[in-house]
């Protein structure tokens, strides 16, 4: 496990990191035997998660790591309970832990009891149709402890689920890990690798990321990489790939320059990643969009991994250089994260294990040249749980973020079902169009990554071919939902904002682009409860779509944004609006308008980067829904909206609302 000394680590040179500045080891993240000392280990365990993740009884002590060894028919009901639960909590995983007990006894059991045990674990597996896979075994104090992966079985048709947005400044390599990743082969640090993924002309020529793009890397059951590129053209077959996996890694991977912003916010917030892999250069450092994008991951409350590249030609100090500052950053009081370098195995179990306390933010160092450390990335990687949870009961609800035109076929749309469980033939509706309309849709045919299955359920990606319906109506942003929600648009919402940037001041009339899911569009500030809002002002604010009412939720998280004005806030309230037209009918020309000219509090305007980080996280962690972290693994999750829960009611009257 790794330790204290920064100076004693492998992946540390020399010139290594003052003590004080040392990053945080992985084992701080191991439970205790009893209590938690400091903030860090309060933070991991805050909900008294000590074994397995219960503490109270059922029947059976769960702080005692002996209780698997042989419990009566009630224990192991409760135990089985108990696993039930926390399958479900890390949709359809966990890591279960077995010789480890919290009250305060020695670790570990003997040979005799760790059979005992882990025979009551295969049996309980048996029962809730998981596998059973051995992560480590290792000796402690009494004797053995073993980290399994309890996984749910996954038929062909079916593979767990996990977004990871990949962001990070230009050059930061981001493109080529997800090359080397997907294909298997090392990069030559020419762009070779990247060339695999790019999706557009101009893009290989500049060898600049302009799109969203999608990757999928497919893991079986061991927890071993299933891509295998075409041998001709080394494209991937996506279909044989989710055949043979039992979970499925999609990465968002979004533009690093600033001209591409807009492009990398909507990847953001439309595509729900469940974590965000933040890519730095080790020799260029934190430059660049680096603070932008990981400010937008926090704002977004969407936990973060670092991964430091390019360490096979960086100089060990400019190495270190770039870790010191960046931990600076992450613990900084706007970031709050506890950073932690990860160096083996150990460290990636332990903190794979906790990284939904939000909190804690790993830090990989690699080379995709040598693939230094590239194995532990992978592990990382196969050992994270989607934190959207579903119940196939609730009703259904899917986002649409593209629209395509296909041969044959027709209109198809793609975008994530954020809740419920959608089957073929089911009746949606879909909507809002631009009166706020929703009209009932059958669909004939859903694709989980280019694969055809029955069914698609909450968490997860899909396409869907719709019949009669032609592209140019609809819009990305656009949802289909059960016909037992009787959906409504909304023109008008109120939300609170915190304003990350803005030259001058911002007041009523004041014209920018919404992102709230795969909302994009702009909206004009009615009113506020201030009289203007400059850079870090918080304020509630009532906000119009110029165009078409929208599907909302209240608790949504948004940015707001025009050029380099920033803002992030949180949906309070659904407003009824006053009528059915839309406000640019006779659009107001108004835009970044600046009534008062309030002394900026840097010479251009900005804040210090820091305070900007600081004032994101300030305002996630401040917003009314988001709660702390500190859950173990499968505990951090898409926090539950209401279910369009406007307060007062919503827009335009709708003609098929409801229907079918
Ligand atoms: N030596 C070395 N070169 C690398 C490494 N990773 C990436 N490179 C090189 O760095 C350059 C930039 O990599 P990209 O993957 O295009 O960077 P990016 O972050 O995707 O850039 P954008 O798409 O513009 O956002 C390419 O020439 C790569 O070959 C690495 O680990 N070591």
């Amino acid at each position: 496990m790794a330790s204290m000394a920064a100076a004693h680590e492998p992946g540390i040179r020399p010139g290594s990191i003052p003590l004080a500045d040392a990053l945080v080891p992985a084992s701080i993240f191991a439970p205790d035997r009893g209590g938690c000392g400091d903030d860090a280990e309060d933070e991991c365990f805050d909900d008294g998660d000590m074994f397995n993740g219960e503490l109270e009884e059922r029947g059976v002590d769960f702080t005692n790591k002996l209780a698997l060894v042989s419990p009566n028919g009630e224990q192991y009901d409760s135990l089985l309970h108990q696993l039930r639960d926390r399958m479900e909590e890390g949709c359809g995983e966990t890591i279960y832990v077995v010789g480890m007990g919290s009250d305060g006894g020695d670790w570990g059991l003997e040979e005799k009891d760790m059979e005992a045990s882990a025979a009551t674990v295969r049996s309980m597996c048996e029962q809730v149709d998981a596998d059973l896979i051995t992560l480590r075994e290792r000796n402690e104090a009494a004797g053995l402890v073993r980290d399994y992966l309890i996984r749910r079985r996954m038929g062909e048709l079916d593979f767990l689920e996990v977004r990871v947005a990949v962001v990070g400044n230009v050059d930061a390599g981001k493109s080529t890990l997800l090359g080397v990743l997907t294909h298997g082969e090392l990069d030559n640090g020419r762009g070779f690798a990247r060339q695999k993924l790019f999706r557009h002309k101009h893009e290989m020529e500049s060898g600049r990321t302009s799109s969203v793009g999608n990757d999928i890397l497919g893991f079986d059951q061991e927890g071993q990489v299933v891509n295998k590129p075409d041998s001709h053209g080394g494209s991937l077959d996506w279909t044989k790939i989710c055949e043979k996996s039992s979970k499925v890694i999609t990465f968002i991977d979004l533009a690093g320059h600033e001209k591409y912003l807009k492009t990398t916010v909507f990847g953001m917030t439309g595509h729900l990643p469940d974590f965000c892999m933040l890519m730095v250069g080790s020799n260029a450092g934190i430059v660049g969009m680096t603070k932008e994008h990981l400010g937008l991951a926090l704002a977004l409350n969407v936990p973060v991994f670092v991964v430091v590249t390019k360490i096979d030609m960086c100089p060990a100090n400019i190495l270190q250089e770039t870790l010191k500052l960046l931990q600076r950053l992450l613990k900084s009081p706007g970031c709050r994260k506890i950073p932690v370098l990860v160096q083996n195995k150990d460290d990636v179990i332990v903190t794979a294990s906790n990284f939904s306390s939000e909190r804690m933010c790993p830090i990989f160092q690699i080379s995709n040249v040598s693939g230094e450390n590239m194995d532990l990335l992978k592990m990382f990687l196969n050992l994270l749980s989607s934190r959207t949870s579903y119940h196939d009961d609730q009703p259904a609800e899917f986002q649409i973020d593209d629209t395509y035109s296909v041969p044959g076929v027709g209109t198809v749309v793609s975008g994530t079902t954020l809740r419920g469980l959608i089957r073929l033939n089911d009746t949606m509706l879909l909507g809002p169009d631009p009166l706020g309309s929703f009209i009932p849709i059958a669909v004939k045919s859903i694709h989980r990554k280019r694969m055809p299955v029955k069914e698609v359920r909450g968490g997860q990606t899909a396409s869907f071919s719709l019949k009669k319906i032609k592209r140019s109506s609809i819009r990305k942003g656009m949802v289909m939902v059960s016909p037992r929600l009787c959906p409504q648009a909304t023109w008008e919402f109120e939300a609170e904002i915190l304003v990350l940037h803005h030259p001058t001041t911002i007041s009523p009339r004041y014209q920018a682009m919404v992102h709230c899911g795969s909302i994009r569009q702009t909206a004009t500030i009615l009113s506020m409860n201030r009289d203007c809002l400059r850079t870090g002002d918080k304020a509630s604010v009532h906000f119009r779509f110029i165009k078409t009412p929208e599907y909302l939720h209240c608790d949504q998280r948004l940015v707001f944004r025009e050029g380099r004005t920033k803002a992030v806030g949180t949906i309070t309230k659904l407003l009824q609006s006053t009528n059915n037209l839309p406000s640019n009918f006779k659009p107001p020309q108004i835009k970044m308008q600046s009534t008062k000219r309030a002394p900026p509090r840097k010479e251009d305007g900005t804040m210090a980067a820091d305070d900007e980080v600081a004032t994101i996280a300030q305002s996630a962690t401040q917003s009314p829904k988001t709660g702390g972290g500190g859950r173990r693994r499968g505990g951090q999750r898409h926090k539950g909206k209401g279910q369009n829960s406007s307060t007062t009611s919503t827009a335009a009257p709708s003609s098929g609302i409801g229907g079918s």
